[in-house]
């Protein structure tokens, strides 16, 4: 059973902004889904759309097999949406908040789980205070709160941890992990993309709209991801012809410090790791230092999208 099933989605804002084009997508449930891709990629436009915020202009899905768009009621007794965006009363306490929102989806306030989440989402101490009173990190933090009031199977976290600091940070996704581990389905966009690595077990990338890879994240490490040995020689390195020749298999690049090649498999299964060391040596002898670096998830979005996961930061890696 999938917890979400997207199919052929699309959405053109007015003036004919295409921001989704003919997206499927398959959530499975129990998952932790990342959905990523660089600013103005359609994350938020998809997040929209499933949170009702936003009418797509074409496509389909369903959450737990119910559609989602002719079955709104339903589905959205079992959804949680942690918008971008913080929208409540700023005269409302955290705990007031919750309460009325816990109205809003027509169940009777759970006095205990309310407490566990202002605790959860170290918002105890802040209980008392107007909304307005809170830093944007606790208003936050309430957002995540209040998408949860009602115990929903599937959480959508958009961008949850901007402006959340490091420690924070962590033990928001020890809550979410926890959540993930008995039953809830996660889905997320970030723009941290080591954190998406460690925490997801399913991975989305999107650009322009478009649906670029879809798969479980080992799969996509695995084969997706690749394997380079640096070779540094204390000094930039300007690749010739000869040297392109040479070490045409391995993808030569040289940089500031040496050279970098890239390592595959040969044919009996082993890793290239001699060849190319070897073809190195031949070609500029023995390096001073030398090491293997794997692909990481930034890695791969760099090479798929070409860009940074945001505008700014994030930059190529060396
Ligand atoms: N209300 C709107 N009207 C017109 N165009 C919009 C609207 N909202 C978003 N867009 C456009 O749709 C495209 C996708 O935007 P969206 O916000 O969904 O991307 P995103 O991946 O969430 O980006 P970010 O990471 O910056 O939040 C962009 O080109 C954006 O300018």
């Amino acid at each position: 059973m999938y917890a979400l099933e997207i199919n052929g989605l699309g959405k053109v804002y007015e003036k004919g902004n295409r921001a989704l084009n003919d997206v499927s997508l398959r959530v499975p449930q129990g998952s932790f889904f990342a959905l990523l891709g660089p600013n103005g990629a359609g994350k938020s436009t998809m997040i929209n759309i499933l949170a009702d915020i936003v009418r797509p202009s074409e496509g389909r899905v369903t959450l737990l097999g119910h559609d989602l768009f002719s079955e709104r009621n339903w589905c959205k007794r079992r959804m949680g949406v942690v918008p971008q965006e913080i929208a409540f009363d700023p005269f409302f306490t955290p705990h007031e908040v919750l309460r009325f929102t816990a109205g809003l989806f027509g169940c009777r306030p759970d006095e205990a789980w309310l407490d566990e989440l202002l605790e959860r989402l170290e918002l105890t101490r802040h209980a008392g205070k107007k909304a307005r009173q809170l830093s944007g990190g606790m208003r936050r933090r309430l957002l995540v709160a209040q998408a949860l009031v009602h115990r929903p199977e599937l959480v959508i976290l958009d961008e949850p941890t901007a402006g959340v600091d490091v420690e924070l940070r962590r033990r928001l996704w020890d809550f979410m992990r926890e959540l993930n581990a008995g039953g809830t389905t996660i889905l997320l966009t970030t723009h941290y993309l080591d954190e998406a690595e460690e925490l997801c077990d399913h991975v989305a990338i999107i650009d322009r709209g478009q649906l670029l890879t879809a798969q479980p994240m080992r799969t996509l490490m695995r084969e997706i991801a690749s394997s380079w040995l640096w070779l540094n020689y204390g000094r930039p390195v300007t690749l010739t012809d000869e040297d392109q020749v040479a070490l045409a298999g391995f993808e030569p690049r040289g940089s500031e410090e040496g050279v970098c090649l890239k390592l595959g498999q040969s044919q009996d299964g082993q890793s290239t790791f001699h060849q190319a060391y070897q073809a190195a040596v031949a070609r500029f002898g023995p390096p001073m230092d030398a090491g293997v670096r794997r692909e990481d998830l930034e890695d791969v979005f760099l090479r798929l999208t070409g860009h940074g996961s945001q505008a700014q930061g994030s930059g190529v890696k060396s």
